[in-house]
């Protein structure tokens, strides 16, 4: 049976949320009824400036209310610059620091203030941090699939750039469509080619979406050989430093259905999801 690893981003969720605080013990019910589910990973936190995603200045107190006793789930956190770095990798608690580069210049700009030369050194020196302190590190490559930003995009620029990101010792490396402009054809364009060019990375599908496209993307990621998918429950949130606010995340029941149409083992509990699925409607609605 093919195993996909689903990465739920309650994280990606909430920072998106800004008309009020999220109160921590509210985060921390969330995100433990998500650890109980069965996903692959949790991307529950970022450790950013306050100022640029005041929803996540949290992050370490959420963590110490999270019950990981019984679960098989890792954490994943957001750092932007080598400071959230050094911060993420105090918790022992986390497994994966995921980095957002983007090969769009004017959106690496606008989400960490830094040019993409200047995220390369930095990408580099967390890279380093992360393996002294036995962390892997998720590269989002924002911007995958098109760029709205008035910067060059074709499918060779994601290929260069995956390329230098591999050489540099990126072992995942997860496809973001930022803004949801992706298409079937690009998305099994580049899985396709990329996959099988690079048999030791492990690609994952970082997509969002409006409510009528979520099937066609996610089939053509899995068609082409994807076996990681990042969601969030009923698609709440989006990436806030991002223009278009229709689009949200992959909705994760949508995907849940979908791998189980396929017959793909997602490890998933469907007692403990609906939970989940409640306390997160808590949170956003
Ligand atoms: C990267 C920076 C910090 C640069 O921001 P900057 O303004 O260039 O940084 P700075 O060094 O000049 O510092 C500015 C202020 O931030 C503070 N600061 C600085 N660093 C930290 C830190 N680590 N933790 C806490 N505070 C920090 C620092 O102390 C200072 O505070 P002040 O002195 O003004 O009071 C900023 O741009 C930032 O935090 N950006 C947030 C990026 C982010 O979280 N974006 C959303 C998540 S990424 C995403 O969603 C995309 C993804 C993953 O879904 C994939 C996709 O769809 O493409």
């Amino acid at each position: 049976m093919r195993k996909v690893k689903l990465i739920e981003c309650p994280r990606d969720a909430m920072q998106g949320v800004t008309s009020h605080f999220i109160p921590t013990s509210a985060k921390a019910q969330y995100i433990n009824a998500l650890l109980r589910v069965g996903f692959d990973t949790i991307d529950f936190g970022s450790f950013v400036s306050p100022k640029a995603i005041p929803q996540m200045r949290d992050t370490a107190n959420v963590l110490s209310k999270l019950d990981l006793s019984k679960t098989e789930s890792k954490l994943l956190a957001i750092v932007a610059n080598v400071r959230g770095a050094q911060d993420a990798c105090k918790f022992e608690e986390i497994d994966y620091l995921g980095y957002p580069f983007s090969i769009s210049e004017n959106f690496q700009m606008r989400n960490t203030g830094k040019t993409i030369s200047e995220s390369i050194t930095i990408l580099d020196e967390i890279l380093n941090i992360a393996a002294k302190s036995n962390k892997q590190v998720v590269a989002y490559l924002s911007m995958g699939f098109g760029n709205p930003y008035g910067n060059p995009w074709n499918v060779d620029i994601v290929a260069e750039w995956t390329r230098t990101l591999v050489a540099m010792g990126v072992r995942i490396l997860s496809l973001s469509d930022t803004i949801g402009s992706s298409t079937p054809e690009i998305i099994s364009y580049l899985f396709s080619n990329l996959i099988p060019q690079y048999p030791s990375i492990e690609f994952g599908a970082h997509l969002h979406t409006t409510p009528t496209t979520w099937h066609e993307k996610v089939h053509a990621a899995f068609a082409a050989g994807c076996n990681r998918f990042d969601g969030a429950i009923k698609g709440f949130g989006g990436c806030p430093m991002a223009k278009d606010e229709l689009t949200g995340n992959m909705p994760t029941e949508k995907l849940v259905s979908y791998f189980t149409q396929q017959k793909a083992s997602t490890n998933i509990s469907a007692m403990s999801f609906e939970s989940a699925y409640n306390e997160a409607l808590k949170i956003f609605i």
